[in-house]
């Protein structure tokens, strides 16, 4: 017995020794080795695991670029890229799969959707089979659903006016995100009036969602603890399951039924019941409607937020749509809002100030690779930080400032560089969903500042985290909202 035990303290002495060895090999020599950053993330990522569970990397990882350059080692096998032509190397050139914290992030293992899919192969079928539910045609459909929720979302703000004599504070981060929700779900196949309040029930299914995709990339094992949330609230499981049985029973009757995602999942099962099984077609459908949801809320009330600080532009755009929409009451379309120079400025400017994408995209390579002048061996993670760029003063004049003039022309002599603003990510797995969410929140921003006077609610904290997406660490985006005449 002891001679066993004896046998396995050595094994294990002996194992330990070897990876304490590795780990000194691989911090100080190799491709790797020549990257700067921290000590510690020669190492070991526990910083940024730290950091990542407390929602900080998009504040402390611009940091580490201004001490060490725009390519920075922040693990043993993790490095994070801000240089133009390093993230577009990645993302467009080589188009690098995406690494294994999307397997990770599934919510039911073994079931891939477009978004947490990392084999290429598999990819190109879904990505082909979905990308018909977002043709112009199809978007162009949504036109009537868009503005029935819009409709209801003005009815919902006239009659909180109406309760506290004529102007209401509101919260437009929940009241926005009730609204994209509903946006998405009617679009996706959902009834129409399913949410009309500031009830907070589906934002918080999202954000419970959102959660645990953070948790499980960061520790898989964690997925089997009982006290974290499942991602799976029930209300989000029912509607999902309700809108998916009420198509199927219309299929089943041979009934016409609406050309869309959902549909378009449905015929994909019907054809391959293997791939698309029951559980993968819910899975789907609730990552089209997380996906569509916090998304476009975030940047529009992003926007609001830069419009109330910024009266004067504010100004400029109420006189854009007065122009467009000479009567309170003039229908607001896809078509008037298309080509609205200012409108687009302003979102142009939200998504570049405030973007979505604020926490690098992570993608792995599979042989060695060259990006940022460094070579990158295979099995490296590598993190594109798209928001760098957004905001570099050497590009951008007064970069952190809101100017949508500068999206009008030259503005102090530079013209925008469309090549790093890709607030939608570029290649192969850039956001589907581009037009659908450019489409709505042009149609959302204009009905707000046409037919509203919104004001500053002072005293609010800007501040941010990410849980996949941004949002506000106060909890809350108020802003002062009243029916203009
Ligand atoms: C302002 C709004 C939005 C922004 C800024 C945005 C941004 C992005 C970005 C940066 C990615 C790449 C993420 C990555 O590689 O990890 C992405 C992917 C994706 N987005 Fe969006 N998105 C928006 C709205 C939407 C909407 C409305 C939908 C659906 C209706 C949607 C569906 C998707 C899907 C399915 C993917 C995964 C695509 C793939 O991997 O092939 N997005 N989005």
């Amino acid at each position: 017995m002891d001679f066993y035990f004896k046998l396995a303290l050595y094994a294990v002495s002996a194992e330990l020794f070897r990876r304490f060895v590795t780990l000194l090999i691989g911090a100080f020599t190799g491709p790797l080795a020549k990257i700067p950053g921290p000590l510690v993330g020669k190492f070991t990522t526990l910083p940024w695991l730290v950091n990542t569970i407390q929602g900080e990397t998009m504040n402390t990882i611009p940091e580490l670029f201004k001490k060490y350059g725009e390519v920075v080692r922040t693990g043993p096998k993790l490095v994070v890229f801000a240089d133009k032509a390093g993230v577009r190397k990645m993302l467009l050139e080589t188009d690098l799969p995406k690494s294994p914290i999307y397997d990770k992030m599934r919510i039911h293992q073994g079931n891939a959707t477009l978004f947490t899919e990392t084999d290429k192969a598999a990819l190109k079928v879904s990505r082909r089979l979905l990308s018909a539910g977002f043709s112009i045609a199809y978007l162009n459909g949504l036109e009537p659903h868009m503005r029935g929720c819009i409709r209801v979302f003005e009815d919902f703000l006239d009659s909180e006016c109406k309760k506290s004599n004529g102007s209401a504070v509101v919260d437009m981060s929940l009241v926005l995100s009730n609204l994209a929700f509903v946006m998405s779900a009617t679009a996706f196949g959902g009834s129409f009036n399913m949410v009309t309040s500031n009830d907070v029930t589906l934002k918080e299914s999202i954000t419970q969602l959102f959660a645990r995709q953070v948790i499980t990339f960061l520790f898989p094992i964690a997925r089997y603890l009982p006290f974290i949330p499942s991602g799976q609230s029930p209300s989000l499981i029912k509607m999902t399951e309700d809108i998916i049985a009420t198509r199927q029973a219309e299929m089943a009757q041979k009934l016409e039924v609406k050309k869309d995602i959902l549909q378009i999942i449905l015929n994909a099962q019907q054809t391959n019941p293997e791939l698309y099984t029951e559980q993968r077609v819910r899975d789907e459908m609730n990552m089209f409607m997380a996906a569509g949801t916090d998304t476009t809320s975030h940047t529009i009330t992003c926007a609001l937020l830069l419009l109330v600080n910024n009266p004067k532009k504010l100004k400029y755009l109420v006189a854009e749509l007065d122009r467009a929409f000479p009567s309170k009451n003039d229908p607001i379309t896809f078509a008037k809002t298309q080509d609205l120079p200012y409108l687009n400025a302003v979102i142009n400017e939200a998504l570049r100030l405030l973007p979505i994408i604020s926490a690098g995209v992570s993608r792995i390579t599979t042989e060695t690779t060259i990006l940022g002048n460094y070579e990158i061996p295979p099995g490296v993670e590598v993190l594109a930080w798209v928001s760098a760029k957004m905001v570099d003063p050497a590009l951008w004049p007064d970069a952190d400032d809101f100017v949508p003039e500068r999206w009008l022309g030259k503005y102090k002599s530079a013209e925008v560089d469309r090549a790093v603003f890709i607030p939608f990510s570029i290649g192969s797995r850039n956001c589907i969903g581009q037009q659908f969410a450019m489409k709505e929140m042009r149609l959302v921003l204009a009905t707000l500042v046409r037919r509203y006077e919104l004001t500053l609610v002072p005293g609010q904290s800007h501040k941010l985290f990410w849980s996949l997406v941004p949002r506000f660490r106060q909890g809350f985006y108020n802003v002062g909202v009243k029916p203009r005449m």
